[in-house]
């Protein structure tokens, strides 16, 4: 028997006539070039079934479009051909196509204060679309942070002025004293709570953009958020982080404006949806925010 004998059950017609939004496979494994790193990555590849009486798409020929991504570095061009090349495949089935790539961008992060580096994971989904010669592409990005709550601190700052009263009333006050006891557990009797915190951005790509800028927008956020999570850590740096989140004091509402603000000033991108989770360890649900923007038409 050879192929051509073969039964094409794809080829039928359908018993049930229905056009379907999207058919195809999910979590294909395969490498993917990311900023010079091979990385292992999942696909979700399909296309629409626009002819209702068709029975099947053809899986195979979606298949065998990824083969380009483990040769050719990820970029919206790439993207692009490959969806070309779902629908030149299925001409007179599909009008729309989409494939979605799942990875994790590794970043190596400097400590903030010893000579010391480790790397950082980003999970990162690539989402391209291609319906009617309209294309685009998404990029969403997760960035972890952290957030030390303003009101507690503010109520950890009152808690602490009243050991003060307690420990100095009617007492004169006398510089090496009050440095003793500012080294002291009573110098510090409340602190506030700080929890590790998720950034999640949505980002729609400009057309022109014929890059995938991750990293660029991984840094804006950093700096936005100012308090990142670190890698490799040495006293020296935990101190300076334990500074740095006691200047940077925010409630999830903080850094859902501080991230829309920021990344809405960058030309790449015609829209942008920001949703921070703070796993909080004052309760047992987080505490979260969004913002959502889309820039008008010029
Ligand atoms: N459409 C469809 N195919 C499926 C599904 N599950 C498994 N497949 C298989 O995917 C395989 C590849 O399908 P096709 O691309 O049509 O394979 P083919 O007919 O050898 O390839 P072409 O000659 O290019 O059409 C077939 O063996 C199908 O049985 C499903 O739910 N839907």
């Amino acid at each position: 028997m050879n192929a051509l004998t073969l039964p094409d059950v794809a080829a039928q017609v359908s018993r049930q006539t229905l056009p379907l939004d999207w058919v195809g496979m999910c979590g294909i494994a395969t490498p993917v070039l990311i900023d010079g790193q091979r990385l292992s990555a999942t696909v979700d590849a399909g296309v629409s079934l626009d002819d209702s009486e068709a029975r099947g798409i053809h899986m195979s020929r979606l298949y065998l479009a990824l083969g380009s991504l483990e040769e050719t570095p990820l970029s919206p061009a790439l993207l692009r051909r490959i969806l070309e090349q779902f629908l030149d495949s299925h001409e007179g089935l599909s009008r729309a196509a989409s494939l979605s790539v799942h990875t994790e961008l590794l970043l190596k992060r400097p400590a903030l204060i010893s000579p010391l580096a480790g790397w950082k994971g980003y999970p990162v989904s690539i989402e391209a679309q291609l319906k009617n010669t309209m294309f685009h592409v998404e990029l969403k990005i997760q960035i972890p942070y952290s957030s030390t709550c303003p009101c507690s601190a503010a109520l950890a700052r009152q808690l602490i002025q009243q050991q003060f009263v307690d420990d100095f009333a009617n007492k004169r006050l006398e510089h090496a004293e009050i440095l003793a006891w500012l080294g002291s557990s009573n110098g510090i009797v409340a602190t506030p709570h700080s929890q590790r915190s998720t950034a999640t951005l949505t980002l729609r790509l400009d057309a022109a953009v014929d890059e995938l800028p991750l990293q660029w927008f991984i840094n804006q956020a950093e700096a936005a958020l100012g308090t990142a999570v670190q890698t490799a850590v040495k006293r020296a740096d935990e101190q300076a982080f334990a500074l740095a989140n006691g200047q940077n004091l925010m409630f999830c509402e903080d850094a859902a404006r501080r991230l829309s603000t920021a990344l809405a000033r960058s030309s790449e991108i015609t829209a942008l949806d920001v949703r921070v989770v703070h796993a909080e360890s004052l309760h047992a649900h987080d505490a979260v925010a969004r913002s959502r923007w889309t820039r008008e038409p010029s």
